[in-house]
């Protein structure tokens, strides 16, 4: 297991800030090196304080690929869907839909060939749920041992979540992993106390497997 580095801020703001401030750094730098960056940014409720924040830092916008770490398999222009919510905050990347097909495995495996032309990703941000799991990767669900082996191929697949909408796109643990940087931004104590407990190795949730399993070490980013 990387060690993974807990930082703790007193309030959302602040922690976004820190976020979207350290996200532009590692993008820069990337940028100094390569003529584009990708970057991969959760859905959900969480992203939405820092987007902002993200989206004010002074950064060559057009030169990043951009794509969601899942996607929930609504239309493009569903409020639910986390491709419109990062096109919306950020217009001037180059944001990539994954739903390019008609049926969710067509959709997985362009969306995978279309990833493979980025990597490694300059860095990939996770969310993660009140049930522990990450991107799309949700307790339970069918294929999921596989889709956490570190081990496995780099890939996109179909995913499976417990509550609506239940039809899902995710990328697996180790494509999420081949990045130069690997966050997790996580609010709430409760959220907090799932990743006590996963760092300590006592649940079987799927965080577990993400914080003892990457090969490279988490930057935990937490708030109340
Ligand atoms: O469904 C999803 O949930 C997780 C966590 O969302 P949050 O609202 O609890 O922050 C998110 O990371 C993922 O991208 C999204 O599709």
């Amino acid at each position: 297991m990387k060690p993974a580095v807990f930082l703790e801020f007193a309030d959302r703001q602040r922690c976004a800030e820190q976020l979207a401030s350290d996200l532009a750094q590692v993008l820069n730098q990337t940028l100094a090196q390569q003529a584009r960056a990708g970057l991969l940014l959760p859905g959900g409720s969480s992203p939405q304080v820092l987007l902002p924040y993200l989206a004010a830092q002074a950064l060559d916008w057009a030169r990043i690929d951009l794509s969601p770490t899942d996607e929930r398999w609504v239309a493009g222009d569903d409020p639910r869907s986390n491709y419109r919510l990062l096109q919306a905050a950020l217009p001037k990347t180059r944001c990539l839909d994954p739903r390019q097909g008609d049926s969710p495995q067509g959709a997985a495996s362009q969306w995978q060939a279309q990833l493979a032309g980025w990597l490694p990703f300059a860095a990939v941000l996770l969310g993660m749920g009140e049930d522990g799991h990450f991107a799309s990767l949700f307790p339970g669900m069918p294929g999921l041992a596989a889709a956490l082996d570190e081990a496995a191929a780099p890939a996109a697949l179909p995913a499976l979540a417990p509550v609506e909408p239940c039809q899902r796109l995710s990328l697996n643990l180790s494509l999420l992993c081949q990045a130069g940087w690997l966050g997790l931004l996580v609010f709430g104590l409760d959220k907090r106390r799932l990743i006590e407990a996963a760092l300590a190795g006592t649940t079987q949730l799927p965080v577990q497997a993400l914080l003892h399993n990457a090969r490279l070490p988490v930057n935990i980013y937490w708030a109340p």
